[in-house]
């Protein structure tokens, strides 16, 4: 793994990273933050995901959560969305393909198999993590923005009692039934058992639980009626009795004026269920 750049910020220290992934077949880069702690100190982490057309720079430019992390002693960790480079499929599109890996194992040709954003957040990212910075892997919190939401969603859903803490900002709740699905159908086929497990709302559907959830949603947001539409979620977690707290936010769009407002509210969340 090779340091990219380390930064005082808040006390703590802001770090990119890039390393030689096996999944992905191609570098990755990512961000972490490690708030100031003692020696030998163990502390809780949150994942963060992020969306369509980000790297790992976009929540950790503007995402403007090192004050809380500090306050709230949190490490975050901020991946990539795909993998990149030369010899990686691409589209025209910007919501298929590099920036756009919707946290799925690709099984489609020119997709897979550098396409490996699922079995890298959930396995290969955390296992470097753990070994390298100072994350107690027993008090996990997961989120993330848009596509970021849906893959924090998943991750979720198909890891009971992996993560203490799950929010979303503006997610992608239900991409089978929105036109940013076509990503799943290029991705997985038209396997249809593999793509619900790739949905939110048609896991819970499907049994998959949380303890309880945090989503923020602008209510003036231009993906709100056509790719996000949390009332499918709203409805789901009512039906199978997850305690969501979904929070519309007047005149808020979808970008990181949004999530950096709400920041500090959702690390506020994760804290208080990551406490020792
Ligand atoms: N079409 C524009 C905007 C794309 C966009 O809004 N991307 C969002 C996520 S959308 C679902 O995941 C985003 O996070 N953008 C990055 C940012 O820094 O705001 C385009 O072509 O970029």
């Amino acid at each position: 793994m090779e340091t990219v750049s380390l930064s005082r910020a808040h006390g703590g220290a802001q770090g990119v990273y890039r390393h030689d992934s096996r999944v992905t077949g191609t570098p990755m880069t990512f961000s972490v933050f490690v708030p100031a702690h003692e020696e030998g100190e163990r502390l809780p982490v949150l994942w963060f995901l992020s969306g369509l057309t980000c790297t790992h720079a976009n929540v950790t430019d503007k995402g403007e959560y090192r004050a809380a992390c500090a306050r709230e002693k949190v490490i975050l960790v901020a991946p990539d969305t795909s993998p990149r480079g030369e010899g990686v499929a691409d589209a025209d599109a910007w919501d298929m393909g590099q920036g756009a890996g919707f946290y799925v194992d690709a099984t489609q040709a020119p997709w897979a198999p550098h396409f490996a954003m699922w079995s890298y957040v959930t396995q290969e990212l955390p296992a470097l993590v753990a070994e390298h910075f100072p994350v107690d892997m027993e008090r996990q919190g997961i989120t993330g923005h848009s596509m970021g939401g849906h893959g924090a969603l998943t991750v979720a859903l198909r890891h009971p009692g992996r993560y203490r803490s799950v929010s979303a900002f503006a997610p992608i709740v239900a991409p089978t039934q929105v036109p940013w699905g076509k990503a799943l159908d290029a991705y997985l086929g038209d396997d249809r058992t593999a793509q619900r497990r790739h949905d939110a709302v048609a896991l819970i559907g499907d049994g998959a639980r949380l303890p309880d959830l945090l989503v923020d949603q602008g209510d003036a947001d231009p993906f709100l009626a056509e790719q996000l539409r949390p009332a499918l979620l709203e409805a789901a977690c009512r039906d199978a009795g997850i305690a969501l707290t979904l929070r519309m936010q007047p005149g808020y769009d979808h970008g990181y004026t949004f999530v950096s407002t709400f920041m500090a509210d959702h690390l506020a969340w994760h804290a208080a269920r990551l406490r020792g």
